[in-house]
């Protein structure tokens, strides 16, 4: 599974522990920046990372802002992009399983490396659910 992280300054701290634990994990991350703790503007990020996923240079994708908040909104401008914001295990494994998401945004302000941790091995591990049900509702997410 190829898979890019990357982050403004808030996200600076988590993305490095999650790089950590994704390499010792045997799934490492490329890193597409920030790359120092210098404040930067997080839809730049957002966007290159959506991108290349867009692109086809990488499955998943994990974005790490404050909140989570701005690179979700930013990253699912991009047609294809399918971006959610986890503050739970739950939620990481029912946006994989029932919706497909293939973008997942953590806030550094608002969970710990350990939560985080728990919901990035979730949101890999899960599959999309093949359920006609679910094919069907997310066939319709796109407009027009
Ligand atoms: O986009 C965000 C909020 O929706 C992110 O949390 C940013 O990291 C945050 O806005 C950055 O704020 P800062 O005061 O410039 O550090």
């Amino acid at each position: 599974m190829r898979i890019a992280i990357a982050s403004d300054h808030g996200g600076l701290r988590l993305k490095a522990e999650l790089k950590e634990l994704l390499a010792k994990s045997g799934t490492p991350a490329v890193d597409l920046g920030a790359h120092d703790a210098a404040s930067v503007d997080y839809p730049d990020y957002a966007h290159e990372l959506a991108s290349a996923l867009v692109g086809g240079k990488f499955d998943l994708g994990i974005l790490v802002c404050g909140s989570g908040v701005g690179m979700s909104i930013s990253a699912n401008r991009h047609k294809g992009v399918r971006a959610v914001v986890c503050s739970d295990v739950y939620t990481a494994k029912m946006s994989r399983s029932h919706n497909d998401a293939n973008v997942l945004c953590l806030g550094e302000r608002v969970v710990g490396p350990g939560l985080a941790w728990e919901i990035v091995s979730t949101f890999l591990a899960e599959p999309a659910s093949t359920d006609e049900r679910h094919a069907r509702r997310r066939q319709k997410i796109e407009p027009g």
